[in-house]
């Protein structure tokens, strides 16, 4: 029989993941069941879905074998001390949340509990989600298979070291703010060079698009694609020499260690 993925917690991400696993047909609506408050979201979720929805967070505990807690850090402790009675005893529970230790989530269960924990993002929702990932001992081989390849629905899974998870926050769960900055602020440029704002949105998206596919799939240095595009005296090196003036790489840095800073000050305050 095919597990049952529950989700308390239906925003941004929940709702990014549910979408992609139906869109890959890693799941089908009848094996998903979501809560969250909102009783007219819940509504439209399920007429756009197909999937089962409730208010009732203990009944999503209880039916799911795999069981999302998607809600933001901040609730984590109270929805887990509201279900922690409700799961099944061989249930995966999916730790989604920035700075929430697998520690954190065995502690507040009070009771040894299989638990994953991942780091993903918004793109997900387009099939194109970063996913880095780290499991408890709890986990057997085949669960934590089945937890990569559902992931693997949604995007690039990486296992990785928990030690490793907030780099992965700055790295790719927080990023995808600042590469939409990037492209808003590239259209901008354009725009003021008199296209149309719509059309450059696409020309920006699609050169960050394929310029993320040259790194991913030919394996060359991201310094050596850069110095193909820099004919010698030509347009591409005054773009470059005016991003070193104004500090790009030093901002996007200091940017991405921000939100791994702010990780790790998350992961130690709960
Ligand atoms: N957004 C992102 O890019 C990423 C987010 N994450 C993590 O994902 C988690 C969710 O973030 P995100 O989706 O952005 O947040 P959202 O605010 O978009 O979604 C939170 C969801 O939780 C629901 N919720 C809140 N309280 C309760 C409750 N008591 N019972 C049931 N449902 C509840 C909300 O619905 P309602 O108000 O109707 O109850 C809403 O559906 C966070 O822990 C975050 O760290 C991880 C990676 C990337
Ligand atoms: O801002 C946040 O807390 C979440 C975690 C990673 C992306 N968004």
């Amino acid at each position: 029989m095919d597990k049952v993925i529950g989700f308390i917690g239906t925003g941004n991400m929940g709702a990014a993941i549910i979408k992609g696993l139906l869109d890959t047909g890693f799941a089908s609506p009848g094996n998903i069941v979501a809560s969250r408050r909102n009783q007219l979201a819940l509504d439209k979720l399920k007429s756009e879905s197909g999937i089962q929805t409730t208010s009732n967070n203990t009944l999503v505990a209880s039916k799911a074998d795999i069981l999302f807690i998607a809600v933001k850090p901040n609730v984590y402790e109270s929805i887990i001390e509201e279900v922690r009675t409700f799961i099944k005893a061989d249930a995966v529970i999916v730790n989604i949340a920035a700075g929430k230790s697998i520690h954190f989530i065995e502690d507040t269960f009070q009771k040894p509990v299989k638990v994953a924990r991942a780091m993903p993002n918004t793109p997900a929702l387009v099939g194109e989600g970063m996913i880095g990932i780290c499991f408890n001992e709890e986990m057997e081989k085949t669960e934590r298979e089945y937890i990569v390849e559902l992931f693997s629905s949604i995007g690039k899974v990486e296992v990785v070291a928990e030690s490793l998870l907030d780099a992965v926050v700055g790295v790719s769960g927080s990023s995808p703010a600042i590469l939409y900055m990037i492209i808003e602020a590239m259209a901008d440029g354009a725009v003021k060079s008199g296209m149309p704002r719509q059309q450059a949105y696409t020309f920006a998206a699609q050169a960050m698009l394929g310029s993320a596919k040259m790194v991913l799939e030919t394996g060359i240095h991201p310094g050596e694609l850069k110095d193909q595009v820099c004919s010698p005296g030509g347009t591409t090196i005054e773009a470059v020499t005016k991003a070193e003036e104004t500090g790009l790489r030093s901002s996007i840095l200091a940017a991405v260690e921000a939100a791994v800073a702010k990780s790790v000050e998350m992961t130690k305050e709960s």
